[in-house]
């Protein structure tokens, strides 16, 4: 069920330009005019050929890169610099592998100036919470692929974000976990009131998780379109309008990477 969108965006995309400028090789266009909002609890998932920019988008709105172009805003602040309120876990969870689970989870938290015991407590409640309670003491090299991406997801969730970003968290799961993930997804969604913007190029993840898919072109990136998906969770794989979903989005994609193959042809 979509959400209420109340007053004031928890990220509001402005006119937004990225051109990459690597020392000795050519700019690059990566994103051109992007303008979306996300609401506060919103979940958002971002669709589109590779190279489009999804990721960039997900540097910028995390602090970590600066715009080119227009401005990201976020619960009415404009984004100059990272923040504990804005959370991004990549495909690989990327965890320091010297520490216990329960020590990288209380590590962001050292950096807040949590004091040493709280820490600990809340890693704990964060780790039970994300079905990792008896593995505090675990390295990360001992956990499974899924059980990595929980303990990032239970230590950017410590930090209590209001924005958390997600780019291709499950791409490198396999289809049973990556179903099992995506249902795990939403319950820490829904406990953690965060608003959620995630990066996938599977069209069934899109539909499974999204209140609204925004659908990107080919580089340079722009909205091409955003979709509601206007059905119960969970998403009902047999309902007719599952199906028209997954077409015009495979109509969609399709268009693009047509699109951007003519294009590097071309170059
Ligand atoms: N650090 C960087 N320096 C220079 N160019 C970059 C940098 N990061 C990304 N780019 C370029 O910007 C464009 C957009 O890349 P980005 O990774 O954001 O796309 P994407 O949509 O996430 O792609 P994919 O779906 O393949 O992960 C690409 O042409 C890429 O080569």
């Amino acid at each position: 069920m979509n959400r209420p969108i109340s007053a004031r965006p928890s990220v509001s995309i402005k006119a937004v330009d990225k051109i990459w400028t690597p020392e000795g090789r050519t700019p690059v266009e990566a994103l051109r005019g992007l303008e979306f909002d996300v609401a506060p609890g919103e979940f958002v998932v971002l669709l589109g050929p590779s190279g489009c920019g999804k990721s960039t988008l997900l540097y910028m709105i995390a602090g970590l890169e600066g715009v080119s172009g227009g401005s990201i805003v976020c619960d009415g602040l404009p984004v100059t610099e990272p923040s504990a309120e804005r959370g991004l876990i990549f495909q690989e969870a990327s965890l320091f592998p010297w520490l216990t689970i329960a020590d990288n989870v209380a590590f962001g938290l050292s950096i807040q100036g949590v004091l040493p015991v709280r820490r600990r407590e809340i890693a704990i409640e964060m780790l039970k919470r994300v079905g990792l309670g008896d593995m505090l003491d675990k390295k990360p090299d001992e956990l499974s692929g899924g059980m990595r991406q929980r303990a990032a997801c239970a230590r950017a969730l410590a930090m209590k974000p209001k924005v958390l970003m997600m780019d291709e968290p499950f791409a490198a799961l396999d289809v049973q976990t990556r179903s099992r993930m995506q249902d795990f997804l939403l319950q820490i969604w829904r406990d953690s009131g965060a608003s959620i913007l995630l990066v996938t190029h599977s069209i069934d993840e899109a539909i499974a998780l999204a209140d609204r898919v925004v659908v990107f072109t080919a580089r340079p990136g722009r909205v091409k379109t955003i979709v509601p998906i206007d059905l119960p969770r969970p998403r009902p794989t047999r309902d007719p309008r599952y199906h028209e979903y997954r077409d015009m989005f495979t109509e969609l994609l399709a268009a693009e990477v047509d699109r951007a193959f003519a294009e590097q042809e071309a170059a």
